[in-house]
């Protein structure tokens, strides 16, 4: 494989390092399923963006939905992310990824901060985390703060289909006149956002809501719909700790139905979903965890495949 940087290797070394190693799997996110799906853009955004499935023909797409553990056997009754990986099949034979969390902002501003933050969530020689080196950390970065506010927080939907996924970075749009556009991608739940306390999920399986969705998804399709928030010069571009203020203008960029479960887990599971993975009409941004997670999420695909 190509060498990666060196601060991706050492970041997914710290992830094993902080939940655990479990051979074949992603060392994020491990647990998920993947789903067919079409998306079919609203026609809403052509002038901003020449990106071909925001402003074409639907397209088919394939939806991976995770636990954002890096075990697999995190309960999805527990308050625990859950992420969106959607994989857009684009008529030239290429992809674009699209990738999201139930998480409107990040816990860390830079890759190094966020090494920092794997050390002080790594369990000592007694298997227990040390709160004193979380609320160290915090009170180093406090920008982090929204971010676990937020983790302590989220809810934990009844279904994929009823919880909110935001992509957190910026990226940039870009017109035929070759106009340039900061957005922040949401996908807002068709069915509305639907939760839970502990106490109810407590008896779920640990694998609950993927079996919840294939079961919904056996009566007709679940729809996520797309919207983009607009920047405003000043809004920054390179914090994905930081939110834009909620008054700033969104569009609808389209629609995702999502029909049933792909026919080959196996090999999807075996696939990337990687948030720089981008196309015509769409540029990365100056974030820097956003250009860190390229080569991160290589690290982890290059030792899962090749786990004993
Ligand atoms: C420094 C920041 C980050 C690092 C180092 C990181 C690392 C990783 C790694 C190593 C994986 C497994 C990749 C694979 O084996 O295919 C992963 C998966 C994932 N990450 Fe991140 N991540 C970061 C930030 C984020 C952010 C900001 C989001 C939210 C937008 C996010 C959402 C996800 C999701 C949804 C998956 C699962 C993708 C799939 O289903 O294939 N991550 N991450």
């Amino acid at each position: 494989m190509t060498a990666q940087p060196p601060l991706a290797v050492e970041i997914v070394d710290n992830m094993e390092k902080a939940s655990g190693k479990f051979p074949g799997y992603r060392r994020a996110h491990a647990r998920g399923a993947c789903f067919q799906a079409t998306f079919e853009p609203t026609g809403k955004v052509a002038e901003l963006t020449t990106a071909a499935h925001l402003t074409g023909e639907p397209v088919a797409a394939t939806v991976r939905f995770s636990n954002a553990g890096g075990s697999p056997h995190v309960p999805d009754g527990s308050r625990s992310g859950r992420g969106i990986a959607v994989k857009f099949h684009l008529a030239d034979g290429t992809d674009t990824d699209l990738v999201g969390v139930n998480l409107p902002v990040f816990i860390a501003a830079t890759p190094e901060h966020f090494l920092k933050l794997l050390a002080a969530l790594t369990p000592g020689e007694d298997g227990q985390r040390d709160p004193a080196k979380l609320q160290g950390f915090l009170a180093e970065y406090p920008e982090a703060v929204p971010g676990f506010q937020a983790v302590g927080t989220m809810p934990i939907p009844t279904s994929y289909g009823t919880a909110r996924y935001w992509a957190i970075h910026a990226f940039t749009w870009v017109n035929a006149q070759g106009q340039r556009q900061s957005v922040r991608y949401r996908w807002e739940p068709d069915l509305g956002e639907q939760s839970v306390t502990e106490q109810e999920a407590a008896d779920w399986d640990e694998a609950y809501l993927t079996e919840e969705l294939e079961r919904r998804l056996a009566d007709g399709p679940v729809r996520l719909t797309l919207h983009v928030q607009l920047a405003e010069p000043g809004d920054p571009t390179n914090d994905c700790t930081k939110a834009w203020p909620a008054d700033r203008p969104e569009l609808v960029v389209g629609h995702l139905t999502i029909k049933a479960p792909v026919a080959d887990q196996a090999y999807w599971a075996g696939q990337v979903f990687d948030p720089t993975r981008v196309t015509a009409g769409i540029e990365l941004s100056d974030d820097p965890v956003l250009a860190i997670r390229k080569a991160a999420y290589a690290v982890s695909y290059e030792r899962r495949s090749h786990d004993a």
